[in-house]
């Protein structure tokens, strides 16, 4: 379900390194509950704009407001404090801990749990709930004990992604989440990125055009650092520009039977 406030919005966002601008007056608007994917071809200038956004590079110009604050040059930390997480394409797990210590860690977070260990104590019930919960809905209940380093990387990026949305962010941005992933892993995980992602705001780069199509409410193509469209799947498929800077390279939506065109 989508909400019309604008959840993540980016106004007139500049970045030059050197002499060289890299983005060059990027808007974006994201509502509540909304999937969007970012994607350009290779160095269009999609990692600088998450950079920009999770607080890991502040804009030369412009605003980014999360949840109605402006946030542009504010610390990381400070970027996830206010519910925005970024999950990165590689593995930012605790290998030698289990499935369900990385999961903890990441829920003590989220549950208040700063520094008082009676404080911990107190709460222990509620944690190992909520551990058990994101076990099952990752699909890692056997795993439960495995140390991290032993998992698959399939089950490693679903960890990851457990442990991005286990801290509680509701604005989430995924890097890549299928890279290096087979075709029926890919197809997995992004039925599992659609579960345990409802309800949240996603920003998604990804260069799998099926994922791009099979996950997105709307589709922003970055060319050259400039948003050169931002709409629906099938629009943004149906546009001429966008044909010719993917060479036809752009897949067919998935309701259309044997790939027929869909002028909806
Ligand atoms: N810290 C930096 N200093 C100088 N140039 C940079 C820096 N970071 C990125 N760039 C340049 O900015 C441009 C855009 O890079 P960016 O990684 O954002 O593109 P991208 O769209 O994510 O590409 P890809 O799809 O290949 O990951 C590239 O030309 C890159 O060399």
């Amino acid at each position: 379900m989508t909400h019309d406030a604008p959840v993540l919005q980016l106004r007139d966002i500049h970045r030059h390194f050197g002499a060289t601008a890299i983005i060059r007056g990027v808007n974006l608007a994201v509502r509540a509950g909304e999937r969007v994917a970012l994607i350009g071809p290779n160095g269009a200038g999609k990692s600088t704009l998450f950079n920009l956004i999770s607080g890991a590079l502040a804009p030369s110009a412009g605003e980014i407001r999360l949840l109605g604050r402006p946030i542009q040059g504010m610390r990381p930390e400070k970027i996830h404090r206010l519910g925005l997480a970024r999950s990165f394409q590689v593995s930012s797990l605790f290998e030698q801990l289990s499935v369900q210590e990385n999961l903890r860690c990441a829920l003590l977070w989220s549950q208040g749990y700063r520094y008082s260990f009676w404080h911990f104590l107190a709460r222990q019930p509620r944690l190992n709930t909520a551990v058990a919960q994101w076990l099952e809905r990752l699909g890692l209940q056997t795993q439960r004990h495995e140390a991290v380093r032993n998992l698959s990387y399939a089950q490693q990026r679903a960890l990851e992604l457990g442990v991005t949305l286990a801290g509680g962010a509701s604005v989430i941005l995924l890097d890549e989440p299928t890279a290096g992933m087979s075709r029926d892993e890919t197809r997995h995980f992004v039925a599992l990125i659609r579960q345990i992602t409802e309800g949240k705001t996603l920003l998604v780069v990804e260069h799998d055009m099926d994922v791009v199509f099979g996950l997105a409410d709307r589709i922003a193509v970055l060319v050259q650092g400039q948003i050169m469209a931002c709409d629906s799947p099938a629009a943004v498929r149906d546009n001429p520009a966008v044909q010719q800077a993917y060479l036809g390279a752009l897949p067919p939506l998935r309701d259309e039977p044997n790939g027929q065109e869909n002028h909806a």
